[in-house]
């Protein structure tokens, strides 16, 4: 790297990042010594179900915002213009549909786990592989979130790589393995809001320095970043309205939905009411969160102009830039770096503890508890911490993994989520839409799924096949005519010449993906169930199965529609001896009636859990 690039911190930014990392140290050690000292798991790995919906939803986006999609998306508005935006149109059914059909089900079935449900619905097998894709999933994209802040901050100001990977890896295992998922939850509500912090900084610096909003707005227009609304419906083209708005759906889907670290927080919450509430509630903090980081981008071209620093960054990768231009823009005005590289590791940090926490979880209660029933409650615990603590060290290992690829770090976790969170999502619509499916059926699908998945995967990696074109600079504008229109001519080739055969087939836009692994799950799933005989109405689990088809077919006649459906209601009451024995053991309570409302519900069940509410709204 040409040295001239490289930027220094002063004291102060120093002083900004060691107070992030203490103040998340010293809420974790908060936790660990308060209420009740993180001595049962349903204390340490489910927050005692005693959660407020505020502190819930912003936990809830920053379970998936890292420092991936605070530097991968302004990189990606930078090169390719704002057509990404639009996937802010798919955070409305990617968020009221979790609200309305994953939440209540899986409320209501007071899990700890979400494969939990996939043993009540389908069998133990299917639980297991289900919890070994999500495990698989979370420590992939782990790795990739540890790694990214670090590699980003290492090339910019030359700080040790491997140096804050270990301080980010150490700090986040220490409070989540002492403070369990109420620190998590509560660091999280801190980091997010340094993050919103840090990036609005960014934005007003950048807009200052760069002439006003005006004069931005103007070279963003020049340079051609302003995207208008892409309606081509080729599934092959990277980014437009229909893979990012409709594919995008099932990628929310896929995290909100039925992802063990959102389900744990909707979980924690202390009714199903305030969980829904905290879903609704994520949906403004995520459009602000895209806007921030999208306007970043801009402002970020603006001052640049789309010019390539690569050789003198000594690295082609554009995320490396974006931190790049940042540094730059803030040098000179001391504090607002170390807020910025407060902002990144704040978005790491808060990803990398839920990723522990939720590991930590799934493997205690899907994979351990099973197999020892007479554990005790202690050494339950003290099992969790010690599990939280190796995927942490873990999780060092895999950043290691992540440095030996190379793609643009949004685009290789949007990849991840949709080849295996694809699957994993098609395997919950499955057992909650169709009462017909089997165990045989979902093993099957997930099989399947997976196996095409990463065949497609793959394959385009190998054939590099979904790479598109950056836009060029605004300088080609200052170009003579001629000049643009041949780059034009020649940008128009590259679009001209589409893929044929198999290699048309891997360059499937990476934004469908999760939609279409979930619907290969699906469809094979319910092939194999056919055939190896569908299930029976009365061996379905209630209260597993949402009465989709019921309620997309209303206008159908009642008999009509109860054949279609085989109607095992939510919220079922059912006699003692058909209750499922693994609901006893959770809580004998599992199928609360339909007719009660979620608080009364809620208030029988803990009636403890409502007085400390009535209490606070009495003296506020
Ligand atoms: C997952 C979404 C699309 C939700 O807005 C967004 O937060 C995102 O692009 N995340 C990228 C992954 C990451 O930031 O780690
Ligand atoms: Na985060």
């Amino acid at each position: 790297m040409d040295p001239s690039y490289q930027k220094h911190f002063a004291v102060a930014d120093y002083v900004i990042f060691a107070v992030l990392l203490a103040a998340s140290m010293g809420i974790g050690l908060y936790h660990a010594l308060s209420g009740g000292r993180q001595r049962t798991t349903q204390e340490f790995l489910m927050a005692d179900r005693s959660m407020r919906c505020l502190p819930v939803s912003l936990s809830l986006i920053a379970s998936f915002q890292s420092a991936v999609a605070i530097i991968g998306v302004p990189a990606e508005i930078y090169t390719h213009g704002t057509q990404y935006w639009f996937i802010g149109c798919a955070y409305i059914l990617g968020l009221l549909i979790p609200a309305h059909v994953f939440i209540p089900v899986l409320y209501r079935l007071r899990l700890s786990s979400t494969y939990q449900y996939l043993e009540m619905r389908f069998s133990k097998a299917v639980r297991i592989c289900g919890t070994l894709t999500f495990i698989f999933q979370t420590v992939i994209y782990m790795g990739l979130c540890v790694y990214t802040p670090a590699f980003a901050l290492n090339a910019v100001t030359g700080f040790e790589l491997w140096g804050a990977v270990l301080a980010t890896g150490l700090v986040c295992t220490l409070y989540t393995t002492m403070g369990g998922l109420k620190a998590v939850i509560w660091t999280d509500v801190f980091q997010t809001v340094v993050m919103f912090a840090g990036q609005l900084a960014v934005i007003v610096v950048g807009v200052q320095q760069t002439g006003g909003v005006s004069e931005v707005w103007r070279k963003v227009r020049e340079g051609n970043r302003i995207s208008a609304l892409d309606l081509n419906p080729d599934p092959t083209e990277r980014h437009t309205f229909w893979t990012l708005g409709v594919g995008g759906i099932f990628l929310m889907l896929s995290l909100y939905g039925v992802n063990q670290a959102q389900v744990q927080r909707y979980l924690s919450a202390r009714t199903e009411k305030e969980a829904v509430r905290s879903c609704y509630m994520v949906f403004p903090s995520l459009q602000l969160a895209l806007a921030l980081s999208c306007v970043m981008g801009l402002v970020m071209f603006a001052r640049y102009c789309g010019e390539d620093h690569s050789d003198k960054l000594g690295t082609s990768s554009k995320d490396a830039m974006v931190v790049y231009f940042v540094m730059d823009m803030l040098q000179g005005l001391p504090g607002l770096p170390g807020l910025f590289i407060a902002c990144l590791f704040s978005a790491a940090l808060s990803t990398i503890s839920s990723a522990f926490n939720s590991l930590a979880t799934v493997t205690m209660e899907d994979l351990i508890k099973p197999h020892f029933p007479t554990m005790t409650e202690a050494r339950a615990t003290l099992l969790s911490k010690v599990l939280a603590m190796s995927y942490g060290l873990l999780c060092l290992a895999m950043a290691y993994l992540t440095h030996l690829m190379g793609d643009s770090v949004l685009q290789v976790a949007l990849k991840i989520f949709g080849m295996v969170g694809g699957p994993i999502l098609g395997l919950f619509c499955l057992g909650m839409f169709f009462p017909w499916a089997n165990s045989t059926g979902a093993l099957a699908g997930l099989g399947a799924g997976l196996a095409l998945a990463f065949w497609v995967g793959i394959g385009s990696i190998v054939t590099r096949s979904s790479s598109t074109r950056p836009l060029p600079p605004c300088r080609a504008v200052l170009l003579s005519d001629n000049m643009t229109t041949a780059i034009h001519a020649a940008l128009l080739n590259v679009t001209l010449s589409r893929p044929s055969g198999l290699k048309r087939f891997y360059s499937l836009s990476y934004m469908w993906y999760s939609a279409f692994n979930c619907f290969t799950v699906i469809l094979i799933g319910l092939i194999i169930s056919f055939l190896t005989g569908p299930m029976k109405e009365e061996d379905v689990t209630p209260g597993t199965v949402y009465p989709l088809l019921g309620k997309l077919l209303c206008f159908l006649p009642e008999h009509l529609k109860k054949k279609l459906c085989c109607v095992t209601p939510l919220g079922h009451t059912l006699s003692a001896q058909q209750r499922p024995s693994q609901n006893k053991e959770s809580n004998g309570l599992a199928f609360p009636r339909e007719d009660r409302t979620s608080q009364e519900e809620t208030d029988t069940l803990f009636p403890e859990a409502h007085t400390p509410l009535v209490e606070h709204e009495t003296t506020v």
